[in-house]
């Protein structure tokens, strides 16, 4: 039997589910075996990919967030391009039974989808239905603008209902980029860097700037509460407890609310946007991961990760994913075959994320993001956003900051890459 190794991300519920779905591949067939290995946060995982590449002791697959996109795509040699994998082995593979959003994200200029899809998400809103009627809101309504999120807040908090309006997860991911192509406003040059390595910041426009400064002014108010750097940890609990009312998160979050939410009634938003910036609400974009094959490891390898991967994006496989996890169903056929079950009669809110992304045809604004050294970047947009928060540098300061610092590192991998 053959063992190939898959290095992931995927903690808590996620994990467990995704040991579930190894199972089902293991026990279906006796030739393979994937052994999947939980490696930390996705920063933590592609790091130690890249570092076992260097010793030589890679795993034949890795899950990478679709912010190390750009990365992964120039260390040529390093991957198998999911494309070619899968012609090679003589697996069927055919990228136009991705969402379009998905496709666009993972395809080179020619068309050809690189990794693997496999958990693609987009940040929603959770809230606290009993809250909102504590505080005399409508429980079937969730706030759509900033203003509605800023006015509720304030009333939660006034008439004692919750300690705080809202946390966030994700700060880099939720409240820049995403806040970015929510309100169709640029994050870099080159279509957001999809337009090559010449790529330059650009994230601290008006928008962004504004929004920024509201976040530290709430925070000061106590109407937010951050939640941390990278994933935001800290923010879940606060939501679970019933501490903060609302919660922008990954839709997948969803197993995790689920999971632990069990004292209140849940409700389910889009994010929200400022009505005064034209063009707003534009479409949200995709976070997640998809699965990278390096290469060095044994042919036999590659002929069971390109069957595993016939697996798992088969219908049955994704639409149970997707359903448990709150990940979006990222092929047609396990959304259809999600509506044959009536999943999503019986799940209100569970399309929140697809209707959000779908919300208007991308732009060059809205269609994601993908530059090189962009995992440092992220770490560079939280200690910036801390910086604001303690007050030591103002929303315009802070994202200057970013700019400036994050152009530093694109101007190292333009040059890396050339
Ligand atoms: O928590 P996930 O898997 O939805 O990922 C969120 C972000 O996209 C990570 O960059």
């Amino acid at each position: 039997q053959t063992e190939i190794q898959w290095w992931h991300a995927m903690g808590g519920e996620l994990g467990t589910k995704l040991e579930e779905i190894v199972k089902g591949f293991n026990d279906s067939q006796d030739e393979y075996k994937v052994v999947p290995s939980y490696k930390g946060t996705y920063p933590e995982t592609m790091t130690a990919a890249i570092a076992a590449f260097r010793a030589k002791e890679q795993p034949a697959i890795v899950q990478v967030f679709e912010v190390g996109t750009g990365t992964m795509m120039a260390a040529q040699g390093a991957i198998v391009p999911v494309y070619q994998l899968m012609e090679e082995q003589g697996v069927e593979f055919d990228p136009a039974a991705f969402l379009p959003a998905v496709v666009g994200y993972y395809t080179d200029t020619d068309g050809n989808m690189l990794s693997m899809p496999f958990n693609s998400s987009t940040p929603i809103l959770y809230y606290n239905k009993d809250v909102f009627e504590k505080a005399g809101l409508d429980p079937e309504t969730p706030p759509k603008t900033w203003g509605e999120v800023e006015e509720f807040s304030n009333k939660i908090m006034e008439s004692g209902a919750a300690e705080c309006g809202f946390t966030t997860g994700w700060v880099s991911w939720i409240q820049t980029e995403n806040l970015s192509a929510f309100h169709n406003q640029p994050i870099g040059t080159e279509q957001n860097g999809f337009g090559g390595t010449a790529a330059r910041l650009t994230l601290n426009g008006d928008v962004q700037v504004k929004h920024w400064a509201n976040l530290k002014k709430w925070a000061d108010e106590g109407l937010f509460k951050y939640g941390g750097p990278v994933g935001g940890d800290d923010a879940p609990p606060m939501f679970y407890s019933q501490e903060c009312a609302m919660i922008m998160n990954s839709s997948a979050s969803l197993a995790g609310v689920v999971a632990n939410a069990k004292d209140f009634e849940l409700g389910f938003g889009m994010l929200p946007y400022y009505d005064d910036v034209e063009g707003a609400p534009q479409n949200s974009i995709i976070g997640g991961a998809t699965l990278w094959v390096l290469t060095g490891r044994p042919d036999e390898e590659y002929a069971g990760t390109a069957k595993f991967f016939e697996y798992l994006a088969s219908p049955e496989v994704q639409a149970d994913w997707h359903q448990f996890s709150g990940y979006l169903p990222i092929t047609q056929a396990a959304y259809d075959l999600g509506k044959e079950q009536g999943y999503y009669e019986e799940n209100p809110g569970s399309e929140v994320g697809l209707q959000q992304i779908t919300l208007n045809e991308p732009t060059e604004n809205s269609k994601g993001l993908r530059f090189g050294n962009y995992v440092q970047i992220r770490g560079i947009i939280d200690e910036e956003f801390e910086q604001m928060l303690s007050g030591s540098k103002d929303a315009q300061g802070a994202l200057d900051s970013v700019v400036e610092r994050g152009n530093a590192l694109l101007e190292e991998f333009e040059k890396q890459n050339q």
